[in-house]
């Protein structure tokens, strides 16, 4: 099974997609809903404890044939037969893409280079389980014999985005330990937290896939000498029980320092932003116990079977992936607004930016020629309510299109019934608004000002409504997200696995550095070199 390389725009569908955008692109979605009264039945999935209504975007059932035609055009079913099946899809590094396999059942039979890879994913998980019970009991002990309180996540981008927002999502299931994350190279970032910890009762994971970021290795040696400095009385000897790596470079980390005993290994087959999964998750697994760890793991594999074997008229991730295509290339549409209902998923935004940004922003597609279409939306968003008082004005009133997602849950987990209703109230009415708007003739008030009270509604969204915050449905939630970036990596036509676009960067701060300690600024455009003399002399 290969992943094909058709330009989509050369499918018959994206062709009649184009000739049928022609006659629905003013379509009232409110007229819709006036001519079929199933039409939210009709454009509902539900699924386990997933309500997903797809109802509320611009789409006829003509519409919605055209985008799964493309889907058969691209061949996305065998695409997705290759994803999990081990092949090296990821192209250009010439890697297996198997962040699935984190979370499939121990009898999977999942082969990379013709070797079964779930005995050793196995193996590193009942590390981490034994590692997590000995830490959460206090069995296992710091260097003066004191059980550990805190727990620092020293990484950056997927080596700190995926374990901190999963952290944070569920607190509710918190235990006793007390979870920070440090992955600024900004010493102000380590400082804070260096400001509120005992070196005494305090865990470090560095997490590094590569275990050579800039970041994670400078914080970590910060941290590293600050454990060791002589007020504290800790040796050498001391680290191996207070330092603990997560990485795919077993080399690198023993050179750090780390105990050979103390690292968990990942694989080059796991991608930075898809591998909270992996031991990247150690912290996730100190934070909220083992049982809810395999909990989260136990949901995304629902959903992998889900997006596996589900036929695409009701396939979750397949259908957002679609309607994302339907604005991004024909609307032409540049971003998308994900408003989780939760305060607690207030860092989900941000992990799913690198998910879907550092995925699919790219301009040349699988055959290494430039596109001639959009790609990667731009993601955006924050809790609601807090996001209605700051930036829906602009969805509501402003010039541009944002196909939104609202994410919300039927439960509270403290149970508080009114501000829970509440909280509801304001998720069912806002898409109920960015749907029906105001117009004139229901505006009242002063003359002068009803053109500016007037909305005009027939704006895009999906209502992802799921009964509880719970490990497991969190898990479900990221992996159908990760598919529906998948799905449009392959209807794009691009490596959605690779992301060259952040080396540049890298290597001139590296040269700019060497130019700050030699005080010498030549080969740089004038722009810069005024900048780093502006810099230099003011911190003389
Ligand atoms: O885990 P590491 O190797 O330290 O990488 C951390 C991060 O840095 C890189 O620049 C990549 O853009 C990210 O995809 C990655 O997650």
């Amino acid at each position: 099974m290969h992943i094909s390389k058709i330009n989509p725009t050369t499918t018959a569908a994206w062709k009649n997609l184009e000739k049928h955008f022609k006659k629905v692109q003013h379509v009232a979605m409110k007229d819709l809903f006036a001519q079929n009264p199933n039409r939210a039945k009709d454009f509902t999935i539900r699924w386990e404890d997933f309500y997903v209504d797809f109802s509320k975007n611009r789409i006829t059932d003509e519409t919605f044939r055209l985008l799964l035609q493309l889907a058969d055009e691209v061949h996305l079913k065998e695409a997705i037969q290759a994803y999990f099946s081990g092949e090296k899809i990821n192209e250009t590094e010439n890697r297996a893409v198997l962040h699935t396999a984190l979370r499939a059942s121990g009898n999977a039979d999942v082969k990379v280079d013709g070797v079964h890879i779930m005995p050793e994913v196995i193996s590193v998980k009942e590390k981490i389980k034994h590692f997590t019970e000995a830490i959460v009991s206090g069995k296992q002990k710091g260097f003066t014999n004191k059980a550990f309180t805190d727990v620092v996540n020293i990484g950056v981008g997927g080596s700190d985005l995926g374990p901190a927002m999963a952290v944070e999502a569920l607190q509710y299931y918190k235990n006793h330990l007390i979870t920070h994350f440090v992955s600024n190279v900004d010493g102000d970032h380590i400082q804070d937290i260096i400001n509120k910890i005992n070196p005494e009762t305090t865990l470090f994971i560095v997490v590094s896939k590569s275990f050579t970021t800039q970041e994670t290795i400078s914080n970590a040696k910060t941290i590293k000498d600050w454990f060791l400095s002589r007020e504290f009385g800790a040796k050498q000897e001391d680290i191996a029980k207070h330092f603990v790596a997560v990485s795919a470079n077993i080399e690198k980390a023993k050179v750090f320092g780390i105990n050979p005993t103390n690292i968990f290994p990942m694989w080059d087959w796991v991608g930075g932003r898809f591998s909270l999964w992996s031991a990247v998750g150690l912290s996730i697994s100190l934070a909220v116990g083992n049982d809810h760890f395999e909990k989260l793991l136990q949901g995304a594999n629902k959903m992998d079977i889900h997006f596996k074997t589900e036929a695409f008229k009701s396939n979750i991730p397949v259908i957002l992936a679609l309607l994302g295509v339907w604005y991004t290339n024909f609307y032409q549409t540049e971003s998308e607004a994900v408003i989780p209902y939760s305060q607690y998923l207030d860092k989900f935004v941000a992990y799913l930016q690198q998910g879907v940004m550092e995925s699919n922003g790219k301009g040349v597609d699988r055959n290494g020629k430039p596109v001639n279409y959009q790609t990667g939306s731009i993601i955006w968003g924050g809790p609601g309510t807090n996001a209605q008082h700051a930036f829906f004005q602009l969805i509501h009133q402003g010039t541009k299109l944002i196909p939104t997602d609202f994410i919300g849950f039927v439960q509270s987990l403290h149970g508080n019934k009114g501000h829970h209703d509440k909280l509801m109230s304001n998720f069912f009415a806002q898409t109920e608004a960015l749907l029906n708007g105001k117009n004139i003739t229901e505006v009242d008030g002063n003359e002068a000002v009803i053109p500016f009270k007037v909305f005009e509604g027939n704006k895009p969204t999906n209502t992802i409504l799921i009964n509880k915050l719970t490990p497991e449905s969190l898990g479900k939630l990221i992996a159908m997200y990760e598919h529906k970036i998948f799905v449009q990596g392959i209807i794009w036509n691009i490596f959605s696995f690779d992301q060259f676009g952040v080396e540049l960067g890298k290597k001139l701060a590296g040269d700019i550095l060497n130019d700050l300690e030699e005080g010498a600024f030549v080969n740089h455009d004038t722009s810069t070199s005024e900048l780093l003399k502006y810099y230099v002399n003011l911190t003389k």
